[in-house]
This record gives structure tokens, sequence and C-alpha cells, in this order.
């Protein structure tokens, strides 16, 4: 399986609750390309749960449309999204216990993760040993998990997300409970199926070293896409709708309402802050040329 694309456009999810309701995602657009590595980062409480698990297909948006590949996730049925889950996307939830049968074997696990692409026509699967061998367990297939080490059991809960061959696998903070070991063994297991798979991977992560390692960190501020940092530099991101939102560490330099005036100089564009020579370049801006 190759790598699938995904295209997150003007995205927003409610959560419905007695309270009130909560605006958990409030217009993302989000691309990314097929066997690309990806971390999520932000603030708690900023979205990105929420955006995983539609991508994931186990919530569906409010409004706006996530495609996985060819699928547009809010026109398919349950059943569908059922065997898009258990084929095409895998998820690794947060906390390795939860994807895992801790009495069970490592082959065991892994042959119950692929049951249901073993019945689907057309898909070849991998031995379950060249599996532990692509997230570095290589022939501890007959443990059972409970014996596991904390950073092999993630890695064990990885091989269980890889086990069908998914073209997009979604990771929800897999290094959160680990050592730097631990950590940098997960990271390489990675790595190592984005490479010899060509997976699209995306990660949920609060450490910000990890988005550095996966070469794409998009930061989730307030719902929407506030940032992104992109092989060590960084960059604000203009919305569907036209909106930027800028780094919170430059926010007290513009207050709300201040107006700015948009400068074309040689094929570039600058916004000029009023009457001030505080300026943002179009190139801090992603390159906005015409
Ligand atoms: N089931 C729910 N019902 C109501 N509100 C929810 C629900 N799940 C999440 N929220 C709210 O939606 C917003 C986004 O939550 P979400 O869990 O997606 O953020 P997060 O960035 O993943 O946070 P964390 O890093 O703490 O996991 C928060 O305000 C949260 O309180």
């Amino acid at each position: 399986m190759n790598g699938l694309a995904v295209a997150c456009r003007r995205v927003v999810h409610i959560y419905r609750a007695e309270a009130g309701d909560v605006v958990a995602l409030a217009g993302v657009d989000l691309s990314i390309g097929p066997g690309e590595t990806l971390a999520l980062v932000g603030p708690s409480g900023s979205g990105k749960s929420t955006l995983i698990a539609l991508l994931a297909g186990l919530m569906r948006p409010s409004a706006g449309r996530v495609n996985i590949g060819t699928y547009d996730m809010g026109k398919l049925s349950d059943g569908e999204i059922a065997r898009l889950r258990g084929t095409e996307i895998g998820v690794v939830l947060q906390g390795a216990a939860r994807n895992l049968l801790p009495y069970a074997t490592l082959h065991r696990n892994i042959w119950l993760a692929q049951r249901r692409a073993a019945r689907t026509e057309g898909i070849k699967l991998d031995d379950p040993d060249r599996i532990l061998d692509l997230v570095g367990l290589p022939g501890l297939g007959r443990s059972r998990i409970e014996e596991l080490a904390p950073g092999a059991r993630q890695r064990a809960a990885l091989a269980v997300g890889i086990a069908a061959g998914p073209g997009l696998l979604l990771v929800d903070e897999p290094t959160s409970q680990l050592d730097t070991a631990g950590r940098d063994e997960v990271l390489e297991a990675l790595e190592t199926v984005n490479q010899e798979r060509n997976t699209t991977i995306v990660v949920v992560t609060h450490d910000g070293d990890v988005g550095t390692r996966l070469g794409r960190a998009v930061t989730i501020r307030d719902g929407r896409v506030g940032a992104e940092g992109r092989d060590g530099q960084d960059f604000a991101v203009v919305a569907g709708d036209g909106t930027v939102q800028l780094p919170p560490e430059v926010l007290g330099d513009f207050p709300p309402g201040t107006l700015f005036t948009v400068e074309h100089i040689d094929g570039a564009v600058t916004l000029v802050a009023g009457g001030s020579d505080r300026s943002l370049a179009a190139d801090h801006l992603g390159h906005v040329q015409n």
C-alpha cells in the first residue's frame, strides 16, 4: 500500500454538551502529502486529539471536508469507515495497553489486527515477523505483551497499527510515558516504517523534539492551524478563509485592531503595521507572491 494523502478543508468540530457547545476545531486547513511524516503539536485542549479522531473516522466533522486518499470521510457509511480502519488507516491510541491484548503473544496481537484485511480481496499482508523487524522487535513474536518493557510495548502497539499495511498511520502520544532511550526507539521505528513502506504518518505529541525529528510540525492553537515548523524553520500559515494566526510571542506587538497596509515590493508582499515600522514580510507568511 502506498502512502495516502490527507486533505482537511475548513474543518469544524463542535461537541454538543449539556453545559454548552464546545467548538474544538474552528476551521482547519491542512494538506499532507503521501508518505509524509508530520507531528500535530499544541497546548492542551487545542484540538489535536479531535483532529486525529476525525482523520481516523472515529467522529465526523460538524462542517468542512476530510479527505483520506480518494475517500471523503464525511460521506462514507459506518461500515465503510470500519473497513478502512482495519485496512488502509492504522490507528494507535494513546497508551499502548489500549491497543493490545496483554496476555496474548505479539504474533497473536498482530494476527488479530490482520484478520479483517486478510478477508479483503487484493490485500497482501506482511509476515508478522517482518512487521516485528520493522518496529525493532525482531524474534519476539512468542513473547506476551505483559512481558515487554514500556518502550517495547509501545512499539508492539505500532506493530499492531501497521499490521494490515495501512497507507496512513495515526498515532496519539506514542512517547509520553517513555524515557529518552524508549522515545528514540519509537521514533526510529516510525522512521523505518515510513522509509520502508512510504506510509504517511501523523503523530499527536506534546514533545516538540518529536516534531523536529519528523520534519514537519503543525501547531494547533484554539482549534486552528496556528503555525508550522519545517526543517527547523517556523512559519505562520494562511487559513482557507484568509486569516493568519500570529505566534503568541509577537502578539503583544500587534494588539487586536492593529491596521496593516499591504505593500507590493519587487514581487513580494509586505504587511506594514499602520504608522509604524513594524512589519510582517511575505517570506515569513509562507511566501505570498504573484
Ligand atoms: N467529548 C467531549 N465533549 C465535550 N468537549 C470535549 C470533548 N472532547 C474534547 N472536548 C473539548 O474540545 C477541546 C479540544 O479537545 P482535544 O482533546 O481535541 O484537545 P487536545 O489538543 O488533544 O488536548 P490534550 O493535549 O489535552 O489531549 C477542548 O476544549 C476539550 O475540552
